[in-house]
């Protein structure tokens, strides 16, 4: 694999191992010939094994081939099926194929990068087609319903995920992805190991040990900026992570990196396949915390509600769905069962990262954007306090923020509480709160809505001084 191919794809049946082997047999003899349309770009895309390979399908694939060629032509066929009298070296040779894969790296950029990298049959003179998965007489041969070009791969401009999708309106031109029926929309590609079925050639895309280095970041962010127009990796806000090796998925949601832990479980980034991005928190329910684990989800509920209403600037975290591994009562012959809680939006960042960089500290303060930031948190206070909700656990790993210019967001909801008008709550000491930001009265006496000030004032003195108090 070429040290910068950030993915590679690899034929995964006889046919698509076949197709391979076909088309690089051609360039090769294309090259040798030298002839006019030099085909080393289609080459240099390929990575082929220096000698060939002996595979038991293709010989099985080749029979066929034969048997259906002689069937046709209106003779015997029985003994081409059979492995009969065959000498070794015959069906050596019968089973011998060049075997490698594509890769995808943008030291071999696409011919147009706003198309993207395109899949199809070939080679074509007068349209170039980046990767040739096989001629146009094996597509023949096979009655392979190749279009071209059939799909293509591309990064999304805004966030740098890679995609795949159809490009034929043809209901014959088929593309699936893990067995999902891929159209004209972008497919994100947000596993570490995915199948792609172009008509009847199966394919394995998988990601490279390079695409997780921040040096495929930058070149992926310069090529997103340079020749699809995206935004500068700099001016980026967030970018789509490599998929990880190890795939958890709930619903359409594929896990990533943990974002951050808590007492109850762990928030996770995932993504989807059209590349809506949300952080998952997953909880292992027992019978031991079910109705605190019912309860948040409840309160999770009813927050968003209040969100959807009041809250136009999204300044406060909202539950999309609830995702529920074995139904959504916990029965009491299950050890336990894990649930994903689905929240949106995901922040990248939150205050906790503010905290030192941002802060000038002294007499200096904090810097405009901690400041404005700060001051788009407290909007995101007062609509709880102005619908009587508490959040309770302000600190600043619960405020995360996003966007250019940031936008900050009251993450961890799912402990507020509502209050009544003029009203107050009595303390259950050891509860809530986290301890360097709740307020004393939450541990000894009844409190209100002005916990959520102490806590926010913490906050604010830590921005401007750059220690906590
Ligand atoms: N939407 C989000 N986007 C990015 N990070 C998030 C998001 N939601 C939560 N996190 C991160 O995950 C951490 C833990 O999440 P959460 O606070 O919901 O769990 P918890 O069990 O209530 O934790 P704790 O009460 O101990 O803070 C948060 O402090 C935050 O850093």
């Amino acid at each position: 694999m070429s040290d910068r191919a950030f993915a590679s794809l690899t034929p995964a049946n006889a046919l698509a191992r076949l197709a391979f082997s076909d088309v690089y047999n051609l360039l090769i003899s294309r090259r040798q010939n030298s002839q006019a349309n030099n085909p080393q770009v289609a080459l240099d895309r390929m990575l082929v094994e220096p000698e060939q390979v002996y595979n038991d399908e293709i010989v099985c694939l080749r029979r066929e081939m034969d048997r259906t060629k002689y069937d046709t032509d209106g003779e015997a066929s029985e003994t081409l099926t059979e492995p009969d009298t065959d000498t070794e070296e015959q069906l050596r040779g019968l089973g011998m194929v060049w075997v490698g894969c594509y890769q995808l790296g943008l030291q071999f950029p696409p011919a147009v990068s706003e198309r993207g990298w395109t899949v199809g049959k070939g080679p074509l003179d007068n349209l170039p087609v980046d990767f040739l998965l096989c001629t146009r007489s094996f597509a023949k041969l096979h009655d392979i319903k190749l279009r071209n070009p059939h799909s293509r791969f591309n990064f999304f401009v805004q966030n740098k995920g890679l995609f795949v999708m159809g490009c034929s309106r043809s209901p014959l031109a088929q593309l699936t992805v893990n067995g999902d029926a891929v159209t004209r929309r972008p497919y994100h590609l947000n596993q570490h190991s995915m199948k792609i079925q172009f008509d009847k050639l199966d394919y394995c895309l998988q990601w490279t040990d390079y695409a997780a280095e921040s040096d495929f970041k930058h070149e992926r962010g310069d090529y997103v900026a340079s020749s699809l127009g995206g935004p500068a990796a700099v001016d980026s806000d967030f970018e789509m992570p490599t998929p990880l090796p190890n795939k958890r998925t709930f619903g359409r949601w594929t896990l990533g990196d943990a974002l951050g832990a808590g007492g109850h479980g762990r928030v996770f980034f995932a993504s989807d396949q059209s590349a809506n991005v949300a952080a998952i928190k997953v909880v292992e329910r027992t019978s031991r915390n079910c109705q605190s684990v019912d309860e948040e989800i409840e309160t999770l509920r009813e927050v968003t509600k209040l969100a959807q209403k009041f809250d136009d600037d999204e300044r406060i975290l909202r539950m999309a769905e609830v995702i529920y591994s074995n139904g959504e009562k916990f029965s009491s012959k299950t050890v336990f069962d894990n649930v994903a809680i689905v929240l949106t939006p995901m922040t990248p960042q939150t205050f906790g990262d503010l905290m030192g960089t941002r802060s000038k500290g002294g007499c200096k303060g904090m810097t405009i954007e901690a400041a404005t930031a700060f001051r788009a948190a407290l909007l995101g206070v007062k609509v709880m306090h102005d619908g009587r909700w508490l959040h309770r656990d302000l600190k600043p790993t619960n405020i995360g923020f996003i966007g250019k210019p940031p936008r900050s967001v009251l993450l961890d909801i799912g402990t507020s509480t509502h209050i009544r008008a003029g009203g107050s709550l009595r303390s259950r000491p050891g509860t809530v709160g986290t301890i360097g930001y709740l307020a004393p009265e939450l541990e000894l006496e009844e409190y209100d809505h002005s916990i959520d000030i102490w806590s926010m004032a913490i906050i604010l003195f830590e921005l401007t001084y750059n220690y906590h108090p």
